[in-house]
């Protein structure tokens, strides 16, 4: 008779293998279990629930969780799981669903006590279960340190106090925002939340003013500070491509402030300010040679994931003060940790203490509405404020309306696809070679047309040897590529980016795209556009960075193929050798994930035509406000629209359970 796996550690670690071989959790995860059931093989065993724990646990942080919450699991496994998992697999003997309906979490929390391998934060058991909490979070140690370096830097920082001349902050913000009308102006109450705070958050949809708003407060600081030059200032976003957008922003903002101040515009990747050291987790600057900064903004900080964020936030001096922008209702980072959004669960009444509302009347003139006011808020709340207003969508109001239905979870969002807004449609598609998709993509006016008509007619000539016209034409390239991108939801099946790039590439080539310079069995090709999949610090490149292949001639005046890229704050390009990029993939598509951070002019969401976990209200709101004039939802029919906007993403973390209550 074989052994049941909950009662037997072999069976057990056969049952993940099973889970492992039918792409069900990573070999990783089934790796961890392995390990841990040979580091106490002759000491005190690990159950068999314990390993199948830890296999869940290294599951989850694979899906963007920073623990396993244990009850959730039990309660509706393949939605707490994510399973079945996207794409072709096959069904396991027996599934994660079936094995967990024979435990309960009384058994479960009895097995995994185990004093090597389960403790409660203290010594160096592999496995963290914090006590005393209404929720049960199982955690690997190293999310867990992370989540508590986290929380103890926000925490020390709730807990600082800055003494504020209140009426000059009020003359400051007076001065800085004009006449303003009836309505709470969130905007000044931001800056003054964050004049006030050594860390707080501005979040708020695409076109609220986060960016508007964090000038005007520097502004503002600037002005406050006894020595307004000596102020140092370092802005900085989690990609290349975020940085390049928040530098070009602040650049435009500058130029309406109603007052003299420097304020810098220069704007490096979180990796760059950090010190990235090559071939290592670590960073130059940490806890103990602290980044040299009184003030440090984060934008687009929904993408920063927790290693990242702990990492930032141990590196700051203690008196340092951070503000994060973003917007909480996109899709978080794909490593694990949903910091922006775990410290944002409660910002959308806001929680303004009677203390903290009648200060910012004062400080602000602005009068907090009641359903904004909570007296029993945390302190957290207090240093938080969401922008409301969207200014962006003006010119474009469908993109704002859909986004506005999308993220109310509206009943019918694809009403407004039908004809309401030109810059709004939906495209069916029955194939992923559909002519009409065909179409799109090559439209000369919202696809990628215009871009193939910059590299197929503005190249220029071949023994052109002034370097200037090769950057300038590179850059044209760059500029027309980013007016359109495909973003689809998955990676795999026909409705992927794996399939549709090749589909797409196919298309593009065989309307003028050329090999060219390169051998034409190469992947690589004039008008290639690739993104990185993972960071190069010997190149300085990051994950999510985009570039294009195109000739342009080496020393001896010989064309050869380089990838162009953009230069963060400069109009300059870079270009590289495409064997130095280990890690690429062509980016005529891109995965919803990938394109945070960016926005393209005309935006098309591809779905697929079955329904996946991964559908959810989050992904069809990042992929709609990449949109900044057109969008197009490309699928069967727009039933998965609304399928996937009833479906919310849930990330796992114990960052909002520890703030603590405000301190008086
Ligand atoms: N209070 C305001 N009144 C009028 N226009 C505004 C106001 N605030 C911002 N805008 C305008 O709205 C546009 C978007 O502002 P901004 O870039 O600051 O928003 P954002 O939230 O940072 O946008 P994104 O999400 O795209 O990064 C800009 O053109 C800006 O000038």
């Amino acid at each position: 008779m074989t052994a049941h796996p909950l009662n037997n550690a072999d069976a057990m670690l056969a049952t993940l293998e099973d889970w492992a071989d039918a792409g069900w959790i990573r070999w990783l995860d089934l790796e961890l279990a392995r390990f841990i059931h040979t580091q106490t093989i002759n000491s005190q065993a690990a159950s068999p629930a314990l390993l199948l724990a830890t296999a869940l646990c290294s599951h989850q942080n694979g899906h963007g969780h920073a623990c396993l919450d244990l009850a959730h699991c039990l309660a509706d496994p393949h939605r707490a799981l994510s399973l079945p998992p996207d794409g072709k697999h096959r069904q396991p003997a027996v599934s994660p669903a079936e094995l967990l309906a024979q435990l309960n979490l009384q058994d479960w929390l009895r097995q995994l006590e185990n004093p090597l391998l389960t403790g409660a934060g203290e010594g160096n058991t592999p496995m963290v279960l914090p006590p005393e909490q209404s929720k049960h979070l199982l955690y690997l140690r190293r999310y867990w340190q992370y989540e508590q370096a986290i929380l103890k830097q926000i925490n020390q920082r709730l807990k600082q106090t800055i003494t504020l001349d209140t009426a000059h902050l009020r003359q400051i913000l007076d001065q800085l925002f004009g006449n303003t009308t009836d309505d709470c102006d969130w905007q000044k109450v931001a800056c003054a939340v964050a004049a006030a705070n050594p860390f707080s958050i501005i979040t708020g949809g695409p076109g609220t003013g986060k960016t508007t708003t964090v000038v005007r407060l520097l502004a503002a600081l600037t002005q406050l500070h006894d020595k307004p030059q000596a102020l140092r200032i370092r802005l900085a976003a989690p990609t290349g491509k975020a940085a390049v957008r928040l530098s070009e922003s602040i650049s435009r903002q500058l130029q309406q402030l109603p007052v003299s101040v420097v304020i810098p515009d220069e704007v490096s990747t979180i990796h760059r300010l950090l010190g990235s050291v090559p071939g290592s987790r670590h960073f130059r600057h940490h806890a103990g040679n602290p980044l040299s900064a009184d003030v440090v903004v984060v934008d687009e900080a929904s993408m920063v994931d927790i290693e990242l964020m702990a990492q930032l936030l141990e590196a700051l001096p203690a008196d340092c003060r951070l503000i994060l922008l973003g917007d909480k209702d996109q899709l978080a980072s794909v490593e694990a940790g949903a910091v922006l959004g775990s410290l944002c669960e409660r910002a959308d009444r806001a929680h303004y203490t009677r203390q903290t509302a009648e200060w910012l009347q004062q400080a602000s003139g602005q009068t907090i509405p009641a359903a904004c006011r909570d007296d029993d808020g945390q302190s957290l709340d207090q240093a938080i404020t969401m922008l409301r207003y969207s200014h962006r969508f003006g010119q474009v109001p469908g993109i704002g309306a859909l986004a506005n239905a999308v993220n109310q979870q509206s009943d019918s969002p694809d009403d407004l696809l039908q004809g309401t807004y030109s810059e709004l449609r939906h495209l069916a598609v029955t194939a992923y070679n559909d002519p009409g998709l065909r179409r799109l993509v090559l439209d000369k006016t919202h696809g990628y047309g215009h871009y193939l008509d910059v590299i197929t007619t503005q190249q220029p000539a071949a023994d052109n040897s002034d370097s200037q016209t090769w950057n300038d034409w590179a850059a044209k390239v760059l500029d027309a590529f980013a007016r359109f991108r495909l973003l689809a939801a998955i990676h795999s099946s026909e409705w992927g980016t794996e399939v549709l790039n090749q589909q797409i590439s196919g298309w593009l080539q065989s309307a003028g795209l050329e090999h060219g310079t390169g051998p034409t069995d190469s992947e690589w090709y004039s008008g290639r556009a690739i993104i990185l999949t993972r960071n190069d610090y010997n190149l300085g490149l990051m994950n999510g960075d985009t570039g294009i292949a195109l000739p342009c001639p080496d020393a001896n005046g010989n064309l050869v193929l380089r990838v162009a890229f953009p230069v963060a704050s400069t109009e300059q390009v870079r270009w590289v050798s495409p064997a130095r990029l280990q890690a690429c993939q062509t980016a005529f598509v891109m995965t919803v994930h990938k394109s945070q951070g960016s926005e393209f002019a005309h935006t098309a969401l591809v779905l697929p035509d079955f329904d996946s976990p991964v559908l959810t209200r989050e992904l069809v709101y990042t992929a709609v406000t990449r949109a900044s004039e057109r969008f197009t939802l490309i699928a069967r029919d727009a039933e998965l629209m609304r399928k996937a906007i009833s479906r919310r993403v849930f990330r796992t973390s114990g960052l909002l359970r520890d703030t603590r209550p405000i301190q008086a």
